[in-house]
């Protein structure tokens, strides 16, 4: 059997809440052509004299409000995840950020270290659903580091699991406890992308956002289309755990810029919820596996407050899935699959 070892790769974090480190990250992390995708010079000058300098102090007072004492919780988070997993793969496992620590050569040299004779690496992105700006970038930044270093391990790649079986149960079965409570809408939020982003995913060149209800309709633009995928996520999920319709909210968070990206925003429905009648609400961000930022400052307490202040009563925040034992058992299936000769996960 190929001597293997398996790398989660999630986003990453500022090495710290100091305003230089978060300036670092945010100017690594935007200046990835695959987030914002404007011509070189055009993004330096957007990035590094505006965007960076600019929101660095803001989102350092947001990383101080959520830091833990291990680090940022994504990375903490993921860690967590790591050793969850490792007793039960035979291979090793390590964990790689796309921007930021640990870098993806570091979890290679760290199983190179542990396995010098290493022949095959699997890389497993932590996002369910495709992204030019999330997954694409991932599996992009993964193999230029691996053809750079000139290593002669295989690297493949888990594909985006959003309507996967054990997946789909894992975050069901998460959700389930938070529906014996009473409420009026389950609002899945998922990370915002610009619309310009879908189009341009598109294979098809004709369908997302072109076709009225681009994503119910079958297309072969779907296998790289991030609303169709976080659509089917949310259906999967609400007819396992049986969610009337009416009570499914659907929306996308975190925008950034002045462009239009997927709607309806999430910050605008917590406003608008509680004057239509939605008073207690349950809120869960599947596009993040690892607690984040994103899910613990923006929707567990910006959020929260937004709707409270609207009018809501209550406001549910569902935790990502972080360690959960069926998320681990997830991955243990996956890679025990592949380990048998099942190519099924894989991109
Ligand atoms: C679900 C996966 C993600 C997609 C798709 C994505 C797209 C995307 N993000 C930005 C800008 C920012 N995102 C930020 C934080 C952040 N984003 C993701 C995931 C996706 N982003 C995560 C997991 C996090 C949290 C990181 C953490 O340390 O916890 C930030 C930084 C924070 C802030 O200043 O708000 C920015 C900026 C763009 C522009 C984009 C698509 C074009
Ligand atoms: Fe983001
Ligand atoms: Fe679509």
């Amino acid at each position: 059997m190929a001597t293997r070892g398996i790398i989660l790769m999630n986003l990453g974090s500022p090495d710290s809440t100091e305003v230089k480190d978060v300036r670092k990250y945010l100017l690594e992390f935007l200046m990835d052509g695959r987030v914002i995708d404007y011509p070189y010079l055009a993004r330096l000058l957007l990035v590094g004299g505006i965007i960076a300098p600019l929101r660095a102090p803001k989102s350092a007072e947001a990383y101080k409000k959520v830091w833990t004492k291990e680090g940022s919780p994504l990375v903490v988070l993921t860690k967590q995840l790591q050793q969850a997993l490792q007793p039960f793969v035979a291979a090793p496992v390590e964990i790689a950020m796309r921007y930021g620590n640990p870098s993806m050569q570091q979890a290679y040299d760290n199983l190179l270290a542990k396995v010098p004779d290493l022949e095959e690496v699997i890389a497993i992105p932590l996002y369910p659903h495709y992204a030019m700006s999330s997954y694409e970038t991932a599996v992009e930044h993964a193999k230029a580091v691996h053809a750079k270093n000139k290593y002669t391990f295989k690297l493949d790649f888990v594909k985006p699991f959003y309507s996967e079986p054990n997946y789909i149960h894992a975050l069901a079965e998460s959700i389930q406890p938070h529906l014996q409570q009473e409420y009026d809408q389950i609002l899945f939020s998922y990370h915002g992308l610009p619309q310009r982003h879908m189009k341009k995913a598109d294979p098809t060149g004709c369908h997302c956002l072109k076709v009225d209800n681009c994503c119910e309709v079958a297309s072969p633009a779907h296998a790289t289309c991030y609303r169709h995928q976080c659509w089917t996520t949310t259906q999967l999920i609400a007819g396992a755990l049986q969610i009337p319709k009416e009570k499914v909210g659907f929306s996308f968070q975190s925008r950034l810029g002045r462009e239009e990206w997927l709607k309806p925003y999430t910050a605008k429905r917590l406003e608008e919820l509680p004057g239509e009648g939605v008073k207690k609400l349950i809120i869960l961000c599947p596009a993040f596996v690892s607690d984040c930022l994103e899910t613990l400052e923006e929707i567990a307490m910006e959020g929260k407050e937004e709707f409270l202040h609207a009018g809501g009563e209550s406001y549910t925040v569902i935790p990502c899935l972080n360690t959960n034992p069926l998320w681990v058992n997830a991955l243990t299936a996956w890679m025990n699959d592949y380990a048998n000769g099942s190519t099924t996960m894989l991109l």
